[in-house]
């Protein structure tokens, strides 16, 4: 069976939920979740700088990044486990600024999600999983930045039920230190 790959738009202009490619036959599945030029015909136009993964336990949330001044494009994908995946738009021009939207990116499923410039970006891990990045920019240590994953501004509703609770959330500790969307107001955008 042959799955093409396919665009899906989501609440906010640029961000999409795509199927990849996906061929299955008695040996299993050939997957191509990246190509420049099926990309460029769908309208996106991603700069493809450096690609890693995370692995992460579940109940973790790595959440809400972004990168300042050498924004990043980056094409997310769950490729193994399952993830609640959370996008925020910081475009302050823009008809869904601030607003969110959740995906759930899994194993399974094999949806990525295009995340556009200027979006913070987050998930809770709902079982163990590996989360693959493509990067439209290299990483810049000085401007990696986040907002707290429970901003009241936000209001993301995480789904902690399906980690038995929130009692049973991991959080590293630099993202339990990051600043309210408010400082962030504060300081960036005004
Ligand atoms: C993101 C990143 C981190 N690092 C380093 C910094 C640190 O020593 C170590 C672990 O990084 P972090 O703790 O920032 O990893 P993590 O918290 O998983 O950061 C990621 O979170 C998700 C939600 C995103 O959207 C990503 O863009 C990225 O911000 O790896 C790189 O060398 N290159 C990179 O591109």
């Amino acid at each position: 069976m042959i799955q093409k790959f396919e665009f899906c738009k989501t609440d906010f202009e640029g961000a999409y939920l795509i199927k990849p490619f996906c061929a299955t036959d008695i040996r299993g599945a050939f997957i191509k979740d990246y190509s420049k030029e099926v990309f460029e015909a769908n309208g996106l136009e991603h700069n493809l700088a450096e690609v890693f993964y995370t692995v992460s336990h579940k109940g973790v949330i790595r959440a809400l990044h972004f990168q300042r001044v050498h924004e990043q494009a980056k094409l997310v994908r769950c490729i193994k486990g399952k993830v609640f995946d959370v996008i925020v738009d910081l475009r302050p021009d823009s008809p869904t600024f601030k607003k969110w939207q959740g995906f759930y990116l899994s194993e399974e499923n094999m949806n990525e999600l295009y995340v556009p410039e200027h979006f913070a970006h987050g998930y809770l891990v709902l079982e163990p999983s590996v989360v693959s990045y493509k990067c439209g920019e290299k990483f810049y240590g000085e401007y990696d930045d986040g907002i707290m994953y429970n901003d009241p501004d936000f209001g993301v509703e995480w789904p902690f039920d399906e980690i038995g609770g929130i009692e049973n959330l991991i959080l590293a500790d630099k993202d339990k230190n990051l600043q309210s969307f408010k400082e962030f107001e504060e300081k960036y955008l005004k």
